[in-house]
């Protein structure tokens, strides 16, 4: 089983009178940056000169050049993109690392496969809230929180885990639950399941389906409809109750479509290809195509989101959602 850790087990007293520097601004950066200071601690932001910094600066934060912001922290939270975090860190958090300072993460790439390698005497801990981080703040200003991850890759000071904790229930993840775990076991299930399911498995799951109905001659926004707006409501149901929730509120008609045909979808090769992606991720072959891309200018990830972008489902579906006033809202 694994370890759960709740508001009791949390003394945000550890973070009172400590800096708190987040550096990064984006989807994660604002939420978690935004949740600390309502939770009474003591919040910095550390940017370059970009949209995040007006953006920032608006919502009421002291923002630094990330150099400064590191010079003044005890403990710095790093929500730069992935693939930024090792030339940021080398360049400008590292050389300012205040003694006793910790780093903090929302995810292992980059400790894991050592694009960021630690002094010793630094605490590593990763709080990663198990949500997009436009859901941490909201649910948090809804007096809840997102559930979270907790790891220790270098417990320096003998108090990372009670760091830790104290930044886990700042940003409301203890409301709900933290699960203990490794940057290992967090960083290669993350990457597997945005890939496989999430975002890749699901992503071309919709779009075939969507060709398919276009193909046969049916009209390309009933294939929208069905195909992509309605795996909403269905992914819901799922998230409120499980398949059984979602089996249940569903047609019989539909369940017993769903145990007929599913298999025929999502194979026995489906699954074969999914344990190659894991291993590709286990043995770093993923990280290091992804490192390379980044270094080599994003070529080839550059053009597939623009031939993303264009496929029919994207153009009819921005078309229907101007129609429907309760989405834009
Ligand atoms: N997105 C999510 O919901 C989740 C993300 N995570 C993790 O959280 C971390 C942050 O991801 P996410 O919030 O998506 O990131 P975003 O892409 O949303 O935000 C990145 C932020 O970093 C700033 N930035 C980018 N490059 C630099 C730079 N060179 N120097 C200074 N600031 C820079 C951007 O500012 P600017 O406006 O100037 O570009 C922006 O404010 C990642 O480790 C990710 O894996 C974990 C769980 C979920
Ligand atoms: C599913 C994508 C994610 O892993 C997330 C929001 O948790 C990410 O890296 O953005
Ligand atoms: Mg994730
Ligand atoms: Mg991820």
């Amino acid at each position: 089983m694994v370890t759960m850790y709740y508001e009791k087990d949390a003394n945000q007293a550890v973070l009172q009178g400590k800096t708190i520097a987040i550096i990064g601004y984006g989807s994660q950066g604002h939420a978690q940056a935004q949740n600390l200071r309502d939770s009474g601690m003591n919040v910095i932001v550390g940017l370059r000169q970009g949209r995040s910094w007006q953006q920032a600066e608006n919502d009421g934060f002291e923002v630094l050049t990330v150099d400064q912001a590191a010079a003044r922290a005890d403990v710095i939270m790093i929500l730069l993109p992935d693939e930024q975090q090792g030339k940021v860190y080398n360049e400008q958090i590292a050389p300012n690392l205040k003694e006793g300072a910790a780093l903090f993460f929302s995810h292992g790439f980059n400790i894991h496969f050592q694009q960021i390698v630690a002094p010793e005497g630094v605490d590593v801990v990763m709080v990663a809230p198990k949500s997009p981080g436009h859901m941490v703040r909201r649910v948090y200003t809804e007096n809840f929180g997102v559930p979270g991850l907790l790891a220790v890759y270098q417990d320096g000071t003998g108090k990372a885990k009670e760091l830790g904790l104290a930044y886990a229930s700042g940003i409301g993840c203890t409301r709900a639950g933290v699960i203990e775990t490794t940057f290992r076991e967090e960083t290669e299930t993350d990457l597997f399941g945005e890939q496989a399911v999430l975002c890749g498995g699901a992503s071309e799951l919709v779009k075939a389906g969507f060709e398919t109905l276009v193909e046969a001659g049916y009209a390309p926004e009933i294939a929208y409809f069905e195909c992509l707006h309605e795996l909403k409501l269905i992914v819901d149901l799922m998230y409120e109750g499980g398949l059984a929730t979602m089996r249940h509120s569903i047609s019989d008609t539909a369940e017993f479509g769903d145990y007929s045909v599913g298999q025929r979808i999502v194979t026995e090769e489906t699954k074969k290809e999914m344990k190659k992606v894991l291993t590709e991720i286990q043995n770093g072959t993923f990280a290091k195509n992804w490192i390379i891309e980044n270094q080599s200018g994003r070529a080839a990830f550059g053009a597939r989101r623009r031939i993303e972008s264009e496929h029919q489902l994207e153009v009819v579906g921005k078309q229907l959602r101007e129609m429907m006033a309760w989405i834009k809202k």
